[in-house]
């Protein structure tokens, strides 16, 4: 064994140092040897001249039998016949090295436990995008779906979803892996019998949209990479009154407002704010069963007649089955509700009268109208809080960009930002005086 050296090249030259004068530098190694490994350097005692027979590491010095001599352990210039030595160990591990190595891999195996634990890491990171599995989906119309996805590895914690939820509204992003283009997505709330693990998004379908697309295209098992959660918009402690427009996906945010504010933070129907939410699709399709025809603008005398009409035009194409009535008196039509539509529904009748949804469909001419955000906002409890205080109402605003404008104005940038903006439409328009006014 040539003994340690940088590297091979030195080595090899040290074989001939007229011709590579360097491998003097290697030389000088040759006979060093560190306490650790003295078994590398056997033989050749450290800085001892070496033997003109040793000529590098593939030279084999044989001795008179033609065996390969074993250079002694001792350094002395005695020679000993290889084939009646016992082979040598090169690493004896004494008792204090086997305790170290002991405590070491134990040391190791603890760190790697720790770090591989899942309740250690989270299932959402704001700056990392952390995988999730698509469990399934959910055709909600011909252009959207609800997404369940549930976080992997599972068992890890979830509290910074526990907290936004606490929080808000908030969003997670999807990247799309191919474009590496990210998109936000709002999560809909928990349902029961669902792992905290898991996320549910609304994802409607843009034409020629690229992460949409994606979403909509993915099978069952695909990986989805999420990151978040990102807050919107914090609901405030002392808010008394929320009117929610939302337009099409826009349902998601209002739904989260209510799982915040009757799930997480009041704990009796008595209290907490009212929530009136008014959700415009472009098609029926989008909140099939959605139109209640008893607490809609229409009771409010705001549906003009041709709407009337060809509502119960649409009525009337319905195969004649037995009606049923619900809890609050009306008959549902006999087209299966879509599941968006039963959560909205479920959410209204569980928050006792504190949660309103009314339905508009654009197809059918129903909008949010000038004349109808007034009467909305004129109905609205205008008296003080008990203690004096005036009442603190919100007004939020979510959808696609287009309706977002038309009622609010747009959002505007800033430093590479989207910020608020100026207020512009509709709310503009008629001058909500008093009202928090806040685009999502
Ligand atoms: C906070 C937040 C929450 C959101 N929550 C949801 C949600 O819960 N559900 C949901 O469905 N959406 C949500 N969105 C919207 C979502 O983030 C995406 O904007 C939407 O899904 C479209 O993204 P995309 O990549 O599919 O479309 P993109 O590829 O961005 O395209 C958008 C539109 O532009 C058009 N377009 C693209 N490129 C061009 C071009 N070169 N020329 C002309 N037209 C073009 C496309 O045809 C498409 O109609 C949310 C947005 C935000 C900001």
């Amino acid at each position: 064994m040539q003994g340690l050296c940088c590297n091979r090249r030195c080595i090899q030259r040290s074989q001939n140092p007229i011709l590579f004068p360097r491998a003097l530098h290697a030389r000088r190694f040759a006979g060093r040897s560190s306490p650790g490994f003295s078994g590398f350097n056997a033989g050749k005692p450290s800085g001892s001249p070496r033997s003109p027979k040793d000529k590098g590491p593939n030279s084999k010095a044989t001795g008179p039998s033609g065996q390969p001599h074993q250079a002694p352990r001792d350094g002395s210039a005695k020679e000993v016949d290889n084939a009646e030595t016992p082979p040598r160990t090169r690493f004896r591990i004494g008792p204090g090295k086997l305790i170290f190595f002991s405590i070491a891999a134990f040391l190791g195996y603890k760190v790697n436990t720790w770090r591989t634990n899942p309740a250690r890491s989270v299932i959402l990171n704001p700056r990392f995008f952390l995988p999730f599995i698509l469990q399934s989906r959910e055709k909600v119309s011909s252009t959207s779906v609800i997404l369940n996805l549930l976080s992997l590895p599972k068992g890890q914690n979830t509290e910074s979803v526990s907290e936004a939820w606490r929080t808000g509204v908030w969003s997670v992003q999807v990247i799309q892996p191919e474009l590496q283009i990210a998109r936000s997505y709002t999560p809909l709330p928990p349902i029961e019998g669902t792992e905290p693990e898991q996320v549910r998004l609304f994802v409607r379908q843009e034409p020629q949209g690229e992460v949409s697309t994606f979403l909509h295209k993915i099978n069952r098992g695909t990986i989805v990479n999420l990151r978040g959660p990102r807050v919107e918009y914090e609901i405030p402690d002392d808010v008394d009154e929320i009117l929610f427009l939302a337009g099409g996906t826009g349902i998601a945010p209002a739904l989260q407002v209510a799982h915040t504010l009757f799930n997480h933070r009041i704990k009796s129907t008595e209290q907490g704010p009212e929530l009136r939410v008014l959700w415009a699709n472009r098609r029926r399709e989008d909140s099939i069963n959605g139109l209640d025809p008893f607490s809609s603008p229409r009771a409010r005398g705001e549906l003009i007649p041709k709407i009337r009409k060809l509502a119960d035009e649409w009525q009337g194409e319905l195969p004649s089955q037995p009606k049923e009535t619900t809890e609050e008196g009306t008959a549902p039509s006999q087209h299966s509700q879509t599941r968006l539509v039963e959560e909205v529904e479920t959410m209204k009748s569980r928050h006792g009268g504190k949660v309103i949804v009314d339905y508009f469909i654009d197809e059918e001419g129903s909008y949010i109208t000038e004349s109808l955000l007034r009467t909305y906002l004129s109905d609205i409890d205008q008296t003080a809080n008990q203690d004096g205080t005036p009442r603190r109402k919100v007004i939020l605003v979510s959808g696609p960009d287009g309706f977002v404008n038309y009622l609010a104005g747009p959002k505007t940038w800033q430093r590479g930002r989207e910020i608020q903006g100026p207020l512009g439409g509709l709310l503009k328009k008629i001058d909500a005086q008093g009202w928090e006014i806040w685009k999502l």
